[in-house]
């Protein structure tokens, strides 16, 4: 988006460029890593991987054949149609309220397949080969975007993606909710492929560990519990998905399209990676402990968002009807009590609460199972830098009474 002085975001067209190279290049550097010795985060890869490691026509077939399942069970009747954000044209889209359903359709799914002899623990053999295929996907499914989005009406267009430069556009995306009748491809890959296919590369990992030592680590199972509670968590509350920066203000163009199909998968996965070539101890009572700080970032984290995203809905709702509220001149409210007078972002938070609850079952032996939460603190704080000047662009003199009566960005008293 462009800021107000009109300056670009993610340092422009060559910051866009440098991204589109450096984040594949991470996650293949993370998957290389993770497998190795060593597992030396800062450290060269164990070897560079030829085009047999990396190219495979059976992985494209799995990653189009995942895609084309999620799909289908995005087609299928949803048991509720949500109605998103007002458009600039002060029209709403409509989206279907069934991921938590398909989430459940292919649990049974895999589960029959395991059980009918579906070799889901050589999944982690495989991780190269589909990583790429999923960005190769990603690569071509964001330039058909960028391609669609020349045909669209001014109005359909992203404030941001829109600078004139192509890099730019193809990395930002140009169209804010691209379409084919009533199937919303941000929509869809946001919540569906990616955050499904990570759980699954878990299990195959928790799988691989059984196989390997008789059965899972306990560290292993931590894991893959608080990561399987966020990604059915996110589908259960699918609608609040409708009142976040991706939905309501970002284009869909490379940098979501290769975050929810590739980056999601083969980067949030790496815990359980690293644990499946490294063993960790944990004792039930370091295990106790984790689990209570993942139970209060998950608190943090959910009690916010659902706040926020009730209050966006109905004001007048029982539930946030008493919270304090500012006024703007746009006639919606801000909210400067509960949750959201603690600090300006309560919700990144608890996400990054929970983000090192993910680590510490890996122990501290290694910096490459944090990766996540530096990265994910990374990401949070240029996150909440954009949404801040969207939101003074958005809300002006109430957003600044906003800020003085709640200082703090993400960590109450420290930022
Ligand atoms: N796991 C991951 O990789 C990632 C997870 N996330 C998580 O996604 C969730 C959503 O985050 P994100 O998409 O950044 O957006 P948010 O859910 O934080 O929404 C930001 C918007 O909320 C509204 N808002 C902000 N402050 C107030 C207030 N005081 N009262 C009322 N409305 C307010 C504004 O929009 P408006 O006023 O126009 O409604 C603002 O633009 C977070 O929990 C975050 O941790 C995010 C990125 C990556
Ligand atoms: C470095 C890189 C490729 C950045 C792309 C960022 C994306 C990976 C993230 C941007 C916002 C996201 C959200 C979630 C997953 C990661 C991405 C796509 C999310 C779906 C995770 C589950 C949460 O419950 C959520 C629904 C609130 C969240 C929405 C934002």
């Amino acid at each position: 988006m462009a800021s107000p002085q009109g300056s670009l975001e993610f340092g422009g067209p060559l910051g866009a460029a440098a991204l589109m190279l450096v984040l594949p290049a991470t996650m293949f550097h993370l998957l290389l890593v993770a497998r190795s010795g060593p597992a030396r985060l800062l450290g060269p890869p164990p070897y560079l991987p030829g085009p047999e490691a990396l190219w495979s026509p059976r992985a494209l077939q799995l990653v189009l054949a995942w895609l084309g399942l999620q799909a289908a069970l995005y087609l299928l009747p949803a048991r509720k149609v949500a109605e998103g954000q007002e458009l600039k044209n002060k029209s709403r889209l409509r989206y279907p309220i069934n991921g938590f359903q398909a989430l459940v359709v292919t649990t049974l799914l895999v589960g029959l397949g395991v059980s009918a002899g579906l070799p889901l623990d050589a999944l982690p053999e495989m991780l190269l080969p589909l990583a790429f295929a999923a960005t190769l996907t990603a690569f071509v499914f964001s330039l058909l975007l960028y391609l669609k989005a020349l045909v669209a009406p001014a109005s359909a267009l992203a404030p941001g993606g829109n600078s004139g430069n192509p890099i730019y556009d193809f990395f930002l995306g140009r169209e804010l909710n691209p379409r084919i009748s009533s199937f919303d491809f941000k929509y869809f890959c946001e919540l569906r492929p990616g955050l499904m296919a990570w759980v699954l590369i878990n299990l195959a990992l928790l799988l691989k560990e059984a196989e390997l030592r008789g059965s899972p680590s306990l560290a292993m199972w931590l894991v893959n519990g608080f990561q399987l509670l966020y990604v059915a968590d996110a589908l259960w509350h699918e609608e609040a998905v409708l009142t976040t920066m991706d939905i309501t203000h970002d284009g869909f163009g490379f940098m979501l399209a290769f975050g929810d199909l590739a980056w999601v998968p083969f980067t949030y996965s790496l815990q359980a990676q690293f644990l499946l070539y490294h063993p960790q101890p944990l004792g039930l009572p370091m295990a106790s402990v984790i689990c209570l700080i993942n139970a209060i970032g998950y608190y943090v984290f959910r009690g916010a968002n659902s706040q926020k995203n009730t209050f966006r809905k109905n004001p007048s709702d029982p539930r946030v009807a008493d919270l304090e509220t500012i006024p703007t001149a746009t006639g919606r409210q801000l909210l400067v009590s509960g949750w959201w007078g603690m600090v300006r972002h309560p919700n990144y938070l608890g996400d990054l609460i929970m983000a090192l609850a993910w680590s510490l079952p890996c122990g501290v032996s290694h910096l490459l199972p944090y990766f996540y939460l530096l990265y994910f603190t990374a990401l949070l704080v240029h996150r909440e830098a954009r949404d801040e000047q969207q939101c003074l662009q958005k809300y002006g003199l109430a957003w600044r009474e906003y800020c003085k009566r709640v200082p703090y960005r993400i960590l109450p008293y420290v930022y």
